[in-house]
């Protein structure tokens, strides 16, 4: 240890240990005041002040922070060290700074967004901005209240040079279990600009695989919560991911950063709820089977914007269904006056007055809801100015038939009626159905009437089912969010971000995605402006996060490859400085070989011992099935993931390339990496990227006799043919 790096050292042991003791007298005070059960609100609002004290002290006591910065603002005498963490506290006594700031504070921001050089630096303060000298930065790593690791990665004495990513590089190495974790110590300046963004805007984030996409939108919510307390509650936030199997991947980055109830759903579980339907459960695996388990190698069928997932999901039908709902409106009077029994009569202007006129801001259901309950008082006023009690009984008979019969006229503002109407499937209203049929794409037309006639509605029917809600039904207060991320946002469209928009106030999202994974193309967007003109250039802002930080540079060059020779893409990924072994391609021959040596494989790998996750990738779920019970009997802890799957075990794993989306492993092998699997088609090519795009250190692609051409590697320094020595 060099002098400086031991005094370091004992600096931050000195101030750890302070840290511990001021953590554990106050907690000693805090639990000896005795915990109030009584009914005095004053009181109640007090032992819950504590009761959150406490609860806070106990979640810094193992690790109280991990990075210092060390600040002079212009126009101070001294700089100041600003140790940072998870939770913020202050010390007992007064003091001018705290012993611990809150990453998400103001101040904070400086931690992350300072990239080094000798210039001065600034932040955002709700007084303005302040302006200062950073003379270091600092990382540490706290183990159950253990100091383990001091890391200097910018130091002014040193003069002023660039933030190193020592210290990134470190934690980029460690393996990885079977969750995403938090990554409040090396949040990078471009991804804390993201998390950091107003409130009210619609963020859309173009990131490339492993650019932290779904950690910087977890680390967002944990900010918003922070800084617009008084606006936001966690419960009105929601993270919409694509399958169960992610969502718990994802499930302790809250809990991690102290932020709970936030909803995390699919969306086809919310809308679902909200519109009160159950879909046929074989629908996601059909769809999934139609696209990627047919003819592999022949490539995908076409993709157009008539295709059924993406007509369902332009703004064609969401204007379309607006002119259906107007249509209604104008049309959903019944003929005629109304008359409870003969000799009353209530005529038809003023009743269109009521409903054209006093109650047009409601949405339709309401407004025929509001003019068939004044009908049915103006009976009641008008059954008092009857002759005789008996008069008025046999009127009040008449008259509840008669508005019974009245209120059957009315359209029926149900969005399955409605739907189903629209495609033909059903003649109810007697509305609309040729001239606007013919403007539905006829492939879609036949078959979605199909499905309807079956009463099978599908996931891609959602939402134009839920917009039909919304266009005849009030939004609650408690259907409101103050917040929505869309997480894999190339797979959700316009009009899913369109209907959306109406369920959340100001504007208020974080849309993330990578075209380049845009593997559901047959639904998804397939240009952000799809997207971000639905919202007024104030309202909105784009972002593009190139780093990526989960792979190696050698795996990241061979994906980027893949992208460029595959899809002809240009969002290509810059890796961090991390070097490991070189990509493996291996080639067999025959079936017999096969397996053969993809046991070889995979044994070698866990044979390393320090791989805590491994998946194999085939290109179908078929494939994934038969290799699982090939497998199974040598390593019979292997797991089969096949979209069914509630919670995401780690381990070893075997799945289709198309699932493995969003989740990441220390070491994976590409089975069938060949033209017999993988087309010369641009999407096939997105396909491998998502693959190769899932390991962290190791990635080896096994293959059959001819690879596509986006896969053949022109560095040899990043790819290796054959086996290993001694494998
Ligand atoms: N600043 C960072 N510091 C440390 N690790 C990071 C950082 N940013 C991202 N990572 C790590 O990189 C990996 C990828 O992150 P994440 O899954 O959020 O990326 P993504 O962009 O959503 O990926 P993909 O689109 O490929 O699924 C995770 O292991 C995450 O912890």
């Amino acid at each position: 240890m060099t002098d400086s790096f031991q005094s370091a050292y004992q600096e931050e042991e000195l101030r750890l240990n302070e840290a511990i003791a001021e953590i554990d007298k106050q907690l000693e005070r805090l639990q000896s005041i005795p915990v109030y059960t009584g009914h005095d609100f004053t009181e109640q609002v007090l032992e819950a002040g504590r009761e959150d004290r406490r609860q806070a002290l106990k979640k810094s006591q193992p690790e109280p922070y991990f990075g210092r910065l060390d600040f002079q603002e212009n126009g101070k005498e001294e700089q100041a060290p600003l140790y940072i963490g998870k939770v913020g506290f202050d010390r007992e006594e007064a003091s001018e700074h705290p012993m611990v700031i809150d990453w998400r504070a103001p101040v904070a921001s400086l931690f992350y967004s300072f990239t080094g050089g000798s210039d001065p630096a600034s932040y955002e303060a709700p007084e303005g901005l302040v302006e200062g000298l950073v003379y270091l930065k600092r990382n540490v790593v706290i183990r159950k209240q253990i100091l383990e690791r001091v890391s200097d990665t910018y130091n002014r004495e040193s003069g002023g040079p660039a933030v190193s990513d020592e210290f990134l590089v470190y934690r980029l190495g460690e393996n990885k279990d079977n969750r995403l974790r938090d990554i409040v110590s090396t949040i990078q300046a471009e991804q804390d600009k993201i998390i950091r963004a107003a409130k009210n805007t619609a963020l859309i984030i173009q990131g490339v695989a492993g650019s932290g996409k779904t950690t910087v939108a977890l680390h967002r919510l944990a900010f918003l919560l922070y800084q617009y307390k008084e606006q936001v509650s966690a419960e009105k936030m929601i993270i919409f991911a694509p399958n169960h199997m992610f969502l718990d991947y994802i499930s302790d980055v809250l809990p991690e950063l102290g932020v709970g109830d936030i909803q995390q759903r699919t969306f086809a579980d919310w809308a679902s709820e909200l519109l009160d339907v159950s879909m046929t459960p074989s629908d996601a695996s059909e769809t999934l089977a139609f696209w990627f388990e047919t003819d592999t190698g022949q490539g995908t069928p076409d993709i157009n914007d008539d295709v059924r997932g993406r007509y369902k999901g332009s703004l064609r039908l969401m204007n379309l269904i607006e002119r259906c709902v107007e249509q209604l409106e104008q049309s959903a009077l019944p003929e005629g006056d109304f008359s409870p029994w003969d000799g009353a009569v209530l005529r038809r202007e003023t009743i269109a007055e009521w409903f054209n006129e006093e109650y047009k801001p409601y949405p339709l259901a309401k407004r025929k809801e509001r003019v068939l309950a004044r009908l049915h008082r103006w009976v009641e006023m008008e059954l008092k100015k009857s002759p005789s009690q008996a008069v008025m009984k046999e009127r009040k008979k008449k008259a509840a038939g008669r508005e019974k019969s009245y209120g059957s006229k009315w359209p029926k503002f149900e969005p399955l009626v409605l739907y189903k109407q629209l495609f033909g499937a059903a003649k109810i209203n007697g509305l609309w159905s040729e001239e606007f049929e013919s403007e539905i794409p006829s492939e879609v037309l036949n078959s979605t009437r199909k499905d309807l006639k079956k009463n099978v509605v599908r996931e891609e029917d959602l939402t134009p089912l839920l917009y039909f809600h919304c266009l005849m039904n009030e939004i609650t207060g408690e259907q409101r969010f103050d917040h929505i991320v869309i997480d894999e946002a190339q797979d959700f469209s316009p009009f899913q971000v369109a209907l959306l928009d109406r369920f959340v106030r100001g504007h208020s999202f974080t849309i993330l995605g990578d075209l380049s994974q845009g593997i559901h193309a047959y639904r998804g967007v397939h240009a952000w402006e799809e997207m971000s003109t639905l919202f007024e250039p104030e309202s909105r802002a784009y972002f593009a996060l190139t780093r990526s930080y989960r792979s190696t540079m050698e795996i990241i060059e061979f994906a980027n490859g893949i992208l460029e020779k595959g899809v002809g893409s240009d969002l290509l990924a810059v890796p961090v400085f991390r070097s490991g072994d070189a990509v493996r391609l291996v080639r067999y021959n025959g079936a017999a070989d096969r397996e053969k040596d993809l046991r070889r494989a995979l044994r070698h790998l866990l044979s390393k011992g320090n791989y805590r996750t491994v998946s194999i990738l085939t290109r179908t779920l078929r494939e994934a099935k038969e290799l699982h019970e090939l497998l199974a009997t040598e390593w019979p802890e292997l797991h089969l993931i096949d979209g069914s799957k509630q919670t995401y075990q780690g381990g070893i794993s075997v799945l289709p390339v198309y699932l493995s989306k969003g989740l990441e492993f220390d070491a994976v092998i590409v089975a069938d990496a060949d033209s017999a699997h993988y087309a010369e088609k641009a999407w096939d090519a997105k396909l491998m990227y998502v693959g190769c795009t899932r390991a962290l250190h190791e990635l080896w692609l096994l293959h059959g006799e001819q690879l596509p051409s986006y896969v053949v590697p022109e560095q040899p320094e990043i790819a290796s043919q054959g086996w290993p020595d001694g494998v």
